[in-house]
């Protein structure tokens, strides 16, 4: 069996997507997501995406998505992004998209490789002594550093991942660095792919409302700089606390197309 695949990226977050309109791939088949994830022995990237036709006939598309480890995991930004630009490729939209993702319905635009995703309202963010939690799509602990370039991403959110209270489910693991009121700097380690990435979309968000939740920043725009590139967070604080119209905003880009055979 042969099928196209197409590698994406988003601030150096990068995907291997296909166009499984036609059921190409089965959805199961995780030891073979895992492996064309792999980075020796395989095409190599953090996840892999599934663009199939839309259940819902308000949208688009709908996106199915993996983590590198080859299981189907929660929202991830990032990926969101690069599956619209793919969408535009593809001719699927012009500069506008709707879809269904594991987390629910999200709205798009893109220009320029420059994609704007909506994720979803934010209601509830635990503040602790030492960090912060809330679930943006994907789960993200949040810890606040001095200094994000001199931390060990992978021993320190290792240990976090695996730890209590998030033990085998897991969570992902945010360093962040305040710069300006309006600018941060974080850092990953990202669940699934066990290890740091160089940016994670539902991350970044996380971090601008955490931020915000605790004042570090009155702002309702915040950049973010990740190792792999910048982002940009802009939302609404609802009278009642929730953060809504919540918008991702940063490049994806197509870096090349190959097949598949099997
Ligand atoms: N890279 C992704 C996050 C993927 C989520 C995944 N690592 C998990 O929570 O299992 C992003 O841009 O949002």
């Amino acid at each position: 069996m042969k099928c196209t695949f197409y590698k994406y990226q988003g601030t150096g977050n990068d995907f291997i997507i296909i166009d499984n309109r036609q059921q190409l791939i089965s959805k199961n088949d995780t030891k073979n997501v895992a492996r064309l994830c792999d980075r020796k022995f395989g095409i190599g990237a953090d996840g892999l995406m599934l663009l199939e036709n839309p259940e819902d006939v308000e949208d688009d598309f709908k996106m199915v998505y993996y983590n590198a480890d080859g299981n189907k995991s929660s929202m991830c930004g990032n990926g969101g992004r690069c599956l619209v630009a793919f969408a535009q490729k593809l001719g699927l939209i012009d500069d506008k998209a709707t879809f269904t993702a594991i987390d629910g319905k999200h709205y798009a635009t893109v220009k320029n490789e420059i994609v704007t995703l909506q994720m979803q309202d934010v209601n509830n963010i635990e503040v602790y002594a030492s960090h912060l939690f809330l679930n943006t799509g994907s789960p993200h602990h949040i810890s606040m550093v001095s200094d994000v370039a001199s931390v060990d991403v992978f021993k320190e959110g290792r240990a976090i991942r695996r730890g209590a209270p998030y033990f085998e489910e897991g969570t992902n693991v945010n360093f962040v660095q305040q710069l300006a009121p309006d600018f941060f700097k974080v850092r990953t380690y990202e669940r699934g792919v066990e290890d740091e990435t160089l940016s994670c979309g539902t991350g970044v968000t996380a971090v601008a409302l955490a931020m915000h939740a605790i004042k570090k920043t009155a702002l309702n725009t915040i950049n973010v700089n990740t190792p792999g590139g910048d982002l940009s967070v802009s939302f609404a604080k609802d009278t009642d606390g929730t953060y809504k119209d919540v918008i991702l905003s940063g490049p994806a880009t197509f870096v090349f197309k190959g097949e598949i055979v099997w």
